[in-house]
């Protein structure tokens, strides 16, 4: 694992590395917020950023502001990068498939079956390397926006018992009904639409055994709330099964960073209360 920037931040470090993915086959780059306490030798809980289509490591770190109250709870933040990347991986001209747009699951369809298993990367690789390299809890919860929302649910729904919470801004709710999930999901797991339930929000929470706290935000002017998002359909099928969900419409609002940066402290403190009722760790 190589180092290659560190800042200090509010008292903590921000700091990004590259290293080798058995995953996906390639070089990854990751950054990682390590607030004060980690200096005075003491282990913190771990918040996972899924970002969204086209970001790198670097949107949700510079536009988020998410820093100043990490700090104050106490938080590591770990931002992983959106896809594999390099001139030997597989792309596409379009913004939205391909390398910025790995969709957080594993291809299995060619070209992109080589590399492309972001769900393996975030889920499992990750963070093994974390708690093997930083001073962190096995505590863990997770939050991305529009595709990283996607990526957020699934995997903590796909997981249980391994995050404390989940959250999410203007998430992908039911990508096998969005036009994004559906290109993506034909381009990487192919036709056959009964392999594309296992990254589905919707599908997974139907069929969910335990329970996970949940928080979206969703802002009502965004762009993408009529065609790709469908945060109703989520709510609805919790609040059918009577498990906890808080969707929160903002008027107003787009799918920008500024709409992050204006709600984050809400879901840093969502998952800073759900982490702590985590036993052991
Ligand atoms: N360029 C595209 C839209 C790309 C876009 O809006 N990306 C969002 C995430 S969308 C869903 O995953 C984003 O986070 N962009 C980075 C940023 O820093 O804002 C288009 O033209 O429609």
């Amino acid at each position: 694992m190589e180092q290659i920037a560190s800042f200090r931040a509010f008292g903590g470090w921000h700091k990004r590395f590259r290293h080798h993915s058995a995953s996906t086959g390639t070089s990854m780059t990751f950054a990682i917020y390590l607030p004060p306490q980690c200096d005075q030798g003491t282990k913190v809980d771990v918040l996972y950023w899924l970002s969204g289509l086209t970001c790198t490591d670097d949107n949700f770190a510079t536009k988020a502001g998410a820093q100043r109250v990490a700090a104050e709870l106490g938080m590591a933040i770990v931002m992983p990068d959106t896809s594999p990347r390099g001139a030997e991986v597989a792309d596409d001209d379009s913004y939205d498939l391909g390398q910025g747009a790995g969709f957080y699951l594993n291809a299995t369809q060619a070209p992109w079956a080589a590399h492309y298993r972001m769900y393996d990367y975030v889920a499992e690789e990750l963070p093994a390397l974390i708690e093997r390299e930083f001073p962190v809890t096995l505590r863990r919860s997770i939050s991305g926006h529009s595709m990283g929302g996607h990526g957020a649910l699934m995997i903590a729904l796909r997981n249980p018992g391994r995050y404390a919470a989940a959250s999410a801004f203007a998430p992908i709710c039911q990508p096998t009904a969005s036009p994004w999930g559906q290109k993506a999901f034909t381009a990487y797991l192919g036709d056959d639409s009964s392999t594309w339930q296992n990254y589905d929000s919707c599908h997974l929470l139907q069929h969910a055994q335990q329970a996970l706290p949940l928080l979206i935000d969703q802002g009502e002017q965004d762009n993408f709330l009529p065609t790709q998002l469908n945060p109703q359909a989520l709510a609805d099928i919790a609040q059918a099964r009577g498990w906890p969900i808080t969707l929160r419409v903002q008027p107003g609002y787009d799918h920008s960073y500024y709409f992050i940066a204006s709600f984050i402290e809400d879901h840093l403190r969502f998952h800073a209360y759900w982490l702590r009722q985590v036993v052991g760790g």
